[in-house]
């Protein structure tokens, strides 16, 4: 059996009395495009920062193709790319002096990072506003550049959190194409969404995460089961059927203030 590109066990976290992560079990194959999902305040930040090294866990291990996050981490962070939820960028610079930056900070030769960079700028549409300050970047552009620098080394294994929050549709056709090409040579993709449609038309394997637990892993067809789409699937494992906002809301509606 092939090892699996991320292997959690027994992960916990609290900020003060608020559980974010009780007890979360994860394996994650490799080469497969993976989706965790989970409601808003699920745990996936949470989970995906001490997965990748940006969060100490208050207990459990974390290890990403073999190697122990926290024992051995200049051995993962080489190994992986990572593009934060609200990633902080070094936003003075242009977009094509960030990847400069970035591949000289991952030991890439001058030459090489010039010819990937070239190359990233123009795949994800870049190529006209690489000299541009990332600060007067949109929202979707900082995704890009962003995501571009989290390719820029080749990681194994690319972690993304929301990378398609707040990103239009052609922008986000763009980064999916990427993220295909990536995990069709082998590479491994975990994102983090609450959108549903998009994991299930992106995704081949995905984990179900709610009130800081895990509530299932699997191939998509396995998680989905019985129910007619990802979405059914899940209200049904978070146990979220909705309020009756009809009633609750009885007041809203036609501008009254009476
Ligand atoms: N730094 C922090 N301090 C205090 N509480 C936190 C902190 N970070 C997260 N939490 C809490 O931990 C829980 C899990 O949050 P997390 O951001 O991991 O969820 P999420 O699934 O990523 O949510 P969303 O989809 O809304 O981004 C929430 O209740 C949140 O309020």
């Amino acid at each position: 059996m092939t090892e699996p590109a991320v292997h959690v066990h027994n992960l916990w976290k609290a900020f003060g009395q608020q559980l974010a992560v009780a007890g979360v079990d994860l394996t994650l194959p490799a080469g497969k495009f993976i989706g965790l999902v989970g409601p808003n305040g699920a745990g996936k930040t949470t989970t995906l920062s001490m997965v990748t090294g940006l969060l100490r866990p208050d207990q459990g291990t974390v290890e990403v193709v073999g190697h122990d996050v926290w024992k051995d981490p200049a051995e993962v962070k080489a190994r992986i790319g990572v593009l934060p939820e609200g990633l902080r960028l070094f936003d003075r610079l242009s977009g094509r002096e960030l990847l400069a930056y970035t591949g000289r900070l991952r030991g890439l030769p001058g030459t090489e990072v010039d010819k990937r960079a070239t190359q990233l700028l123009d795949v994800l549409d870049l190529a006209g506003a690489q000299h541009k300050l990332v600060v007067d970047y949109s929202t979707g552009m900082r995704k890009k550049i962003g995501l571009a620098a989290a390719l820029l080394h080749n990681p194994e294994v690319l972690f993304l959190d929301e990378p398609f929050e707040g990103v239009d549709p052609v922008s986000a056709q763009t980064i999916r194409g990427v993220l295909e090409r990536y995990t069709g040579s082998g590479a491994t993709v975990v994102f983090s969404s609450h959108v549903m449609e998009l994991v299930e038309s992106l995704c081949d394997w995905v984990a179900v995460i709610a009130a800081g637990r895990i509530r299932a892993q699997g191939p998509l067809a396995e998680v989905r089961g019985d129910a007619a789409t990802l979405q059914e699937a899940f209200l049904e494992l978070v146990g979220a059927h909705g309020r009756d906002a009809a009633t609750d809301l009885d007041w809203l509606g036609g501008g009254s203030t009476r």
